[in-house]
């Protein structure tokens, strides 16, 4: 058993691994009815991502027993918390039983208690005593230097890594995560994804985020589950649904793409870090990490043309052999090509029409991408 296992194992022993959390709700709103009825993945960072208003903390709020809806059927991890409107029998397991941790958008500490005292709030209140120990959950959140300090004295992104901490140690089945970044700056939103990154590699509970950013979609998704006005639109393994060229997100002006990439090589004389990818090699600038380090980068689809030819004497240095899987219009002007890379990988470019017509580019066709700008999503 590696260390992930074994905490994994000791964070929630009952986890029932590989059964998916069943969400089923309606309820009538203000506007619009929400109305769901989805299946995800059992661990992982599942994103709720829709305009606002369209019911995304409602539907935590009802995971979380908060929100009484007409008809509901939620089971998590295998245990049925809560069944209304239907013909068999009526469940409904109160918030306070329910096993939940529940982080807010703006950090909610006890004021008069030190982060210590705050972080053991959460272990007091776990149903069954949490396994995972303050000490662990401290390294795992970076905040063991900040046990003895009061609320008043920490920054916005402290209180929300001790907000975090805070709930996982009231031993939690599942974490709901209500915009835990909106209320922080650019700089302290980048120092906190790393945490976020490293829960989600560490701890196999179901994370369910809402956000309106699409950066923290690209960061931190396993799954999506698009929301509009009450409904599901779409929902899927975010790579795919990335791809997916009739769903909304192919649709957005900074649409793209994400792959998988290990550091291969650092070429120190001109400090470029090289990662292999399916189907070639990605460089881009700086010493970004040892070699073998696993990494998420996101290609946009707009910073991706395409050529007949390889070019021997362009600029770009990332030019990667591809196939036309499918064309598809995004807008009145441009049109999305999905692009096979490598044996199993895809990627997305974003083209104009006229150039489609001008190189007459139809599925099937052999051609080079040049990527001109990577971003890495997870350091
Ligand atoms: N208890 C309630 N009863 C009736 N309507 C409600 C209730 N709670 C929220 N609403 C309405 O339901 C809609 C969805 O609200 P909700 O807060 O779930 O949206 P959201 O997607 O989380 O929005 P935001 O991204 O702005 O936080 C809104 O129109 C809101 O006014």
């Amino acid at each position: 058993m590696n260390q992930n296992q074994s905490l994994n194992q000791s964070l929630n022993p009952n986890l029932k691994q590989s059964t998916p959390l069943h969400i089923s709700f309606r309820t009538p709103l203000e506007h619009f009815t929400l109305d769901i009825d989805i299946s995800i993945p059992s661990s992982g960072i599942t994103v709720l991502f829709g305009p606002s208003g369209c019911g995304k903390t409602t539907l935590l709020r009802c995971i979380a027993g908060l929100h009484n809806a007409e008809h509901a059927q939620l089971s998590i991890n295998g245990d049925l918390w809560e069944r209304q409107g239907c013909e068999q029998q009526g469940v409904h397991l109160p918030a306070h039983q329910r096993a939940v941790g529940y982080v807010f958008q703006e950090p909610s500490l006890f004021p008069h208690l030190s982060v210590k005292n705050n972080l053991l709030f959460g272990h007091r209140r776990a149903k069954q005593q949490s396994p995972l120990s303050l000490e662990e959950v401290s390294q795992l959140l970076g905040i063991s230097h900040l046990l003895q300090r009061m609320p008043d004295k920490l920054s916005g992104g402290e209180k929300q890594r001790i907000s975090i901490g805070r709930a996982l140690l009231s031993n939690p089945g599942i974490l709901l995560m209500d915009e835990p970044l909106s209320a922080l700056d650019y700089a302290t939103k980048a120092e906190i994804i790393p945490y976020l990154e490293q829960l989600h590699e560490r701890l196999s509970i179901p994370i369910i985020y809402v956000t309106h950013a699409l950066a923290e979609v690209e960061s931190l998704a396993d799954h999506i589950v698009l929301l509009d006005q009450g409904r599901v639109t779409a929902q899927g393994p975010i790579k795919e649904m990335m791809l997916d060229l009739s769903a909304p997100l192919a649709h957005f002006s900074n649409a793209g793409s994400l792959l998988d990439a290990v550091v291969s090589h650092y070429d120190a004389a001109y400090d470029l870090t090289e990662f292999s990818v399916d189907g070639g090699t990605v460089t881009v600038p700086g010493n970004i990490g040892v070699v073998g380090t696993a990494k998420r980068i996101h290609l946009s689809a707009s910073h991706i043309s395409l050529t007949r030819q390889a070019a021997l004497d362009s600029t770009i240095i990332n030019i990667l052999p591809v196939t036309i899987l499918e064309i598809s219009q995004a807008d009145t002007a441009q049109c999305n090509v999905r692009l096979q890379l490598g044996k199993h990988s895809q990627i997305l470019a974003r083209i104009t029409r006229r150039s489609k017509d001008k190189l007459a580019l139809k599925t099937g066709d052999k051609l080079y991408a040049q990527i001109k700008g990577v971003s890495l999503v997870k350091r």
